[in-house]
């Protein structure tokens, strides 16, 4: 007999308060036990073939399906709303596709719309709704998993009622059907169809909800975190990479909250339960490091030994390590140092009349990034990214102040982290063993070239699958695109993109992906597109609004702030977002006004958080594109290169917000306010 649990009974777990919550996971326990039940006190729900009700205490009841074969922990609540739940219940494999489907009874829709015709009786609409599916055939509604009994329910569905057919249909044809009613192709949807005589539980749409329980450790850990549905139930395109056996290295990509971090965290989990593995998980800041690390402790709870193989660092942590202990503490030089050097050449008459800013932009993307250290490997790189083109000569004036930099630097025994990458990828490709055999990379769209460089080598000394990346191109935002595939990371014919969000309304997501294009494709010709993204939930539309001053903004967003408050958000909750460091004032005192403790925080540092709502403000015409940045580098410089990072930018902060989003700057406002409105 197999003991599973469904996705319906740990979302159920977590609203109930932790008293209950511990009196349930006892009886959860003793069932895990004893799967047959006899020593409990079991009742048969008499309107659902399969159900019974086990009693947890006086109130609580768990609701599961029993047939001989399984045990499955459908659902937990109080008792009334366990037997209600149960009596609208069928568990039943979907009579296409295969997959273990929880069918709601049809009913309630019916119900509703009674009820909707009888209000309806005494207001008239004053149009006719569209019914997005009417005209939908029976065997296009069945090849995306919508079970029979709902075929008529969906045609009849109009838009007012959308939102409630989705959350009464299995998971995956509520995603195709909104996707159609978005513009979206149904038969990109079609689900896989079993083979006959395959386990119902097994089709990649029924682990989607549903999981058989291989230990106690593993129930144990289950149950002690119900909030973390993404740790057991993953969509199928999620499972498949995490899974597969790659012959190179791999990328998953899609739109920001289509969870490309979970597929990151399961792949190094599932590479580090093989016992030869050693993993290193690593992204590329301090802060998301941590908040993997946290996560991999919750997933690992009952896996003490891949926990043991797994480890995760901020990647210039890695490579810091890894270097102190190849050839000792590296004496890095700091960003200010270098400028100080760019200036003090430039003031020397150096440089050919370029500005300091254009030259660190120079050095940061292509002299020290690509470990350049003469005129002629300089004249050499390609310059992709940088729009400007330097003619032979003028190149030669500008390595002057590279010249000028390096030697400084030398003289003082000072190396950058591109230095520290150019050592560590030849100290590997002379033979130095990395302590790791598998390196998964999160948010890999902002590697540097020297970190690509680097990863490529230790992935040209180790197996096939060494090197894993989940990513978004239209998420890149701290350097100047460059081929993967020169540096040797090629991962043509082995790039994936996710397309359901788990994280921003529908609403919230179409609007940020008004600022991208719906294809990407990065300079290997790898193409990464947006189309056909669904948000698994709906919201309000967000708010753009400009004011006359700094003033009437600060007013403004503290206003919307503290209308989330009043409709029960927490602080933590909240965020408002700025552009950069001048502009954090101005959001200090919009969260000041609303006497509320929100954090208020830089774009850059947003990434790979979320909130609840966010404000994104001082989106101002000259912050956003910062206009300091475009002018310093002059007329034909890299202007196109640099606003896509800054429209990359402004999709990242409104893709931090989960249900409501605000963007607001003084008028006229940000040039790209105006592509999504
Ligand atoms: N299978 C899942 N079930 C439930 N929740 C999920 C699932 N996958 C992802 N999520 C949730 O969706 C949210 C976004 O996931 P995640 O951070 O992995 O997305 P992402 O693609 O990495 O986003 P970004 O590009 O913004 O960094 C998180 O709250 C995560 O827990």
């Amino acid at each position: 007999m197999t003991l599973l649990y469904a996705s319906t009974f740990t979302r159920a777990l977590d609203r109930l308060s932790a008293p209950e919550q511990k009196q349930v996971k006892i009886t959860a326990f003793d069932l895990a036990q004893d799967e047959s039940g006899n020593g409990m006190q079991l009742h048969r729900v008499e309107a659902s073939p399969g159900f019974w009700t086990a009693r947890v205490s006086q109130d609580i009841r768990i609701v599961l399906h029993k047939n001989g074969e399984h045990t499955l922990l459908a659902f937990v609540g109080h008792h009334d709303d366990a037997y209600r739940w149960a009596e609208r219940r069928k568990l039943v494999p979907h009579e296409r596709t295969g997959a273990m489907q929880l069918v709601e009874i049809v009913e309630r829709v019916e119900e509703r719309s009674a009820h909707v015709e009888a209000l309806a009786e005494e207001v008239p609409p004053p149009v006719a709704l569209k019914r997005p599916f009417a005209e939908l055939p029976d065997d296009a509604l069945l090849d995306v998993g919508v079970p029979r009994e709902w075929l008529e329910a969906v045609r009849d569905t109009d838009v007012a009622r959308v939102d409630d057919l989705f959350s009464s249909l299995p998971d995956e044809a509520a995603e195709a059907l909104l996707d159609f009613a978005t513009g979206g192709r149904l038969a990109d949807h079609a689900a896989l169809k079993a083979m006959p005589g395959a386990d119902p539980f097994a089709h990649p749409d029924a682990q989607r909800r549903f999981r058989a329980v291989e230990g106690l450790e593993e129930l144990r850990a289950a149950l002690d975190a119900p909030f973390a549905q993404w740790a057991v139930f993953l969509h199928p395109a999620q499972r498949a990479p995490i899974t597969r056996d790659w012959n190179g290295p791999a990328r998953v990509s899609g739109s920001a909250g289509t969870g490309k971090t979970i597929v990151a965290l399961h792949r190094a989990v599932h590479l580090a339960s093989r016992p030869d593995a050693r993993v290193l998980l690593t992204t590329f800041s301090k802060t998301l490091a941590k908040s993997l690390a946290g996560k991999v402790n919750l997933m690992t709870e009952a896996l003490p030994d891949a926990r043991q193989r797994l480890s995760v660092r901020a990647i210039d942590q890695a490579a810091h390590e890894l270097y102190t202990g190849a050839f000792g503490q590296p004496n890095l030089a700091t960003t200010a140092q270098i400028r100080a050097l760019i200036d003090a050449a430039v003031k020397a008459g150096l440089g050919a009349g370029h500005t300091p800013e254009f030259l660190l932009e120079e050095w940061d993307e292509l002299v020290d990034a690509w470990g350049l250290h003469d005129l002629e490997a300089y004249t050499r790189v390609p310059r992709i990214g940088r729009r400007t083109r330097l003619g032979p000569k003028q190149r030669e004036s500008t390595w002057e102040v590279f010249a000028f930099v390096r030697e400084r630097l030398a003289a003082r025994s000072v190396v950058t982290m591109a230095d520290v990458y150019g050592r560590l990828s030849r100290w590997v490709e002379d033979g130095g063993q990395v302590p790791f055999t598998h390196v998964v990379v999160d948010e890999a769209q902002d590697l540097s070239v020297a970190q690509a460089k680097f990863l490529a080598a230790v992935g040209s000394a180790g197996a096939a699958d060494a090197l894993f990346f989940t990513g978004d191109l239209g998420q890149r935002i701290f350097h100047l695109p460059f081929s993967w595939a020169r540096l040797g990371l090629d991962v043509r014919g082995r790039a994936q993109v996710l397309k359901v969000c788990y994280r921003t309304s529908h609403q919230i997501r179409s609007m940020a992906d008004r600022l991208l294009e719906p294809e990407i494709v990065d300079l290997d010709g790898e193409e990464e597109s947006r189309r056909g993204t669904v948000s698994v939930f709906d919201g309000p539309e967000p708010s753009v609004q400009l004011f006359q001053d700094d003033n009437a903004e600060i007013a403004g967003v503290s206003e919307w702030l503290r209308k989330r408050l009043g409709e029960g958000m927490s602080e933590r909750e909240l965020a408002v977002l700025v552009r950069g460091q001048p502009q954090l004032g101005r959001g200090r005192a919009a969260v000041k006004a609303a006497g509320a403790e929100i954090p208020v925080i830089t774009m850059h540092d947003a990434k790979g958080l979320e909130f609840r709502a966010v404000a994104v403000m001082a989106l101002d015409e000259d912050v956003l594109p910062d206009r300091e940045r475009l002018t310093a580098l002059g007329d034909i410089a890299d202007i196109v290169a640099i606003q896509d990072t800054e429209r990359h930018l402004l999709y990242v902060a409104a893709t931090r917000a989960r249900d409501r989003l605000m963007l607001s700057g003084v008028a006229p406002g940000s040039e790209f306010l105006d592509d999504i409105h």
